[in-house]
């Protein structure tokens, strides 16, 4: 195997468990030997035609082949479900049962039935739950029962209101004119090259910011200057991967005693959280000063949060983080449960949107044509004064009307993430024994994995073609948009727990799309003939392209 391709935290995984492992791992088998045993003729007992497994080793289960196509887990998976009978199949940790197991799926009958129809009976599990807690703490993505009823009510209320629309679609408009078109343009003025993916990691980290907390009037009074906003986004970064890098071990031991001894990532940890944490303070602190505790009129995510928990003092929320330390501490919890939802899953729909472009130039030169034909008029997209012109339209909520036209756009966006979906994979556990709807035996504790990255690629849900992008499948005879069931594109998630940013991210993904296709030519450079090859991702939250993507910008008024 090639180590320099292996990913940082693989490594780590490598060196620091492999023979702890292993050595538990005999001792261990032998004791419980039986027990094991029995769990198999108990699951094998309650068979239907599902319990596919793939080949494991009795002792370490299908640990070794993890650990050989750990670099490539998600294909590795997605083949794994393509030979399963079923689209799911069980995955057995060390010691056959007594390890880390549970199910992979990428059969939509299978994933409805874990996120919606048996909601109750799949959670968010202590692994991830742990893994997160210190930089997510009680926030919306990591709770379960009461408290993620309460907090998904607030945030689907805050979601939907009207100030925060117009607030969104305002501050998008602006960062778009004020700032990627601008540096757009210089550097197809200089022909220098760019790395796409972080211009847009930090376009949309940016945008997240000041929708979920209103940043640029603080960044303006020089409180949070550029400087500090640039420190917040790398201990962001550097917090979310070495979060995500806990999960690769095979034990919560491993990291728990580094955290203990204050080491190496942990440290690392520690000192990122530190940094989040005390520009988010800021945050919270000069928003209350500017508010004096009233929130009301403040459009932000943040505001609209609290306006809505203030709303309902009394309620049950309001209770369980009823002291001012509680609730700040919540709030803040809030925030960057926002920015980490915002923060990397539209920068990579779009990253993967304009290399898909790049290599397709029958839909890049269709998007154009949508585009122009459809997108805003010269004059208002050029306003200066995008505050104003998004505040005084009254006819749309969000003051893009003309992007519901754009029919093409949204398949090419959306077949970008069939085939690349951001969130890549998502995780429950079950809190009691169940049966799939395929027959598969899951035992309360076990994971219960769906891989949207897999039915993506799955021949069963999307023909022999699922390998092709062609936004074409989701048009129909006219050239409308058609949505897929959510089982079958769970891109976004399905049922109860479903993404609330979809909306949002759609419309950002849309804007910045158009404006970039209609100004620009995007040449991604790659060695020659390489375009037919796809590039590799990075095993992460979301689904990073590895190595960025470098391009160069055409000015399409100058090339004319
Ligand atoms: C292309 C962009 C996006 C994709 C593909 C996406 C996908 C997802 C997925 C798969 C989940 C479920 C995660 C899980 O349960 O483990 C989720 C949850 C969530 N998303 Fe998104 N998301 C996107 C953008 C956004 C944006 C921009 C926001 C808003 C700031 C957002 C807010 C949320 C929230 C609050 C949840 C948690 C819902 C809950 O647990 O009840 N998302 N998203």
């Amino acid at each position: 195997m090639d180590i320099d391709a292996v990913d940082p935290p693989l490594l780590h995984f490598y060196s620091y468990n492999l023979l702890l492992l292993l050595l538990v791992s005999v001792v261990l088998f032998l004791q419980h030997h039986r027990r094991r045993r029995s769990l198999q003729v108990a699951a094998n007992g309650a068979t239907g035609p599902g319990n596919h497994r793939p080949q494991s080793n009795p002792v370490l289960g299908n640990l070794v082949a993890f650990l050989r196509n750990g670099h490539r887990f998600l294909d590795w998976t997605a083949d794994l479900l393509a030979a399963a009978p079923a689209s799911t199949m069980q995955v057995l940790g060390p010691l056959g049962g007594l390890g880390y197991c549970g199910v992979d799926t990428a059969n939509p009958e299978v994933i409805d039935h874990i996120v919606r129809a048996n909601f109750p009976s799949y959670v968010k599990g202590a692994r991830i739950r742990a893994a997160f807690a210190d930089l997510l703490g009680d926030g919306l993505f990591l709770a379960n029962g009461r408290l993620w009823t309460l907090q998904r009510k607030l945030a689907s209320y805050s979601f939907s209101s009207r100030l925060l629309r117009r607030f969104s679609s305002r501050v998008l408009r602006d960062h778009i004119h004020r700032r990627l078109v601008p540096f757009l343009a210089a550097a197809a003025d200089s022909g220098e090259a760019v790395d796409l993916q972080d211009v847009l990691r930090r376009f949309t980290f940016d945008n997240i910011c000041s929708v979920a907390f209103g940043v640029d009037d603080d960044r303006s009074s020089a409180l949070l200057d550029d400087h500090r906003h640039g420190a917040f986004f790398a201990a962001f970064d550097d917090a979310v991967d070495i979060s995500f890098g806990r999960i690769l071990h095979p034990t919560t031991l491993g990291w728990r005693v580094k955290k203990l001894l204050d080491v190496g990532s942990e440290r690392r940890l520690r000192l990122a959280i530190a940094v989040v944490d005390e520009y988010v303070t800021a945050i919270l602190q000069s928003k209350q000063q500017r508010q004096s505790g009233n929130s009301e009129d403040e459009p932000d995510l943040l505001s609209r949060f609290k306006a809505a928990m203030e709303e309902d003092e009394a309620s049950e929320l309001g209770r369980i983080f009823a002291s001012p330390e509680a609730k700040r501490r919540f709030l803040r919890d809030t925030v960057v449960t926002f920015v980490l939802a915002g923060k990397d899953t539209t920068s990579s729909a779009l990253t993967w949107f304009f290399w898909f472009l790049a290599a397709n130039p029958r839909c890049e030169r269709r998007v154009y044509e949508e585009v122009t034909s459809l997108a805003l008029a010269p004059s208002r997209e050029a306003d200066a004064d995008v505050g104003r012109l998004a505040d005084g339209d009254v006819e749309s909520e969000d003051g893009y009307d003309e992007l519901k036209g754009m029919h093409y756009l949204h398949a090419a966006i959306t077949e970008t993430m069939r085939l690349y979906p951001p969130v890549p994979m998502v995780s429950r556990v079950a809190v009691h024994d169940d049966v799939l709807p395929d027959g598969t035996v899951v035992r309360a504790g076990w994971f219960a994995d769906y891989s949207a990255y897999a039915m993506g690629r799955s021949a069963r849900v999307w023909g022999d073609d699922c390998r092709v992008f062609r936004p074409e499948r989701w048009l129909d005879g006219r050239g409308r948009f058609v949505s897929a069931e959510a089982a079958r594109y769970p891109v976004f998630n399905a049922g109860p727990r479903a993404c609330l940013g979809k909306e949002m991210s759609y419309l950002q993904m849309k804007v910045v799309a158009a404006a970039v296709v209609r100004r620009f030519t995007v040449e991604v450079l790659v060695p020659a003939g390489s375009m037919d090859m796809a590039p590799e991702h990075e095993m992460a939250v979301t689904l990073k392209m590895k190595g960025g993507l470098r391009v160069r910008f055409k000015n399409r008024a100058r090339a004319a």
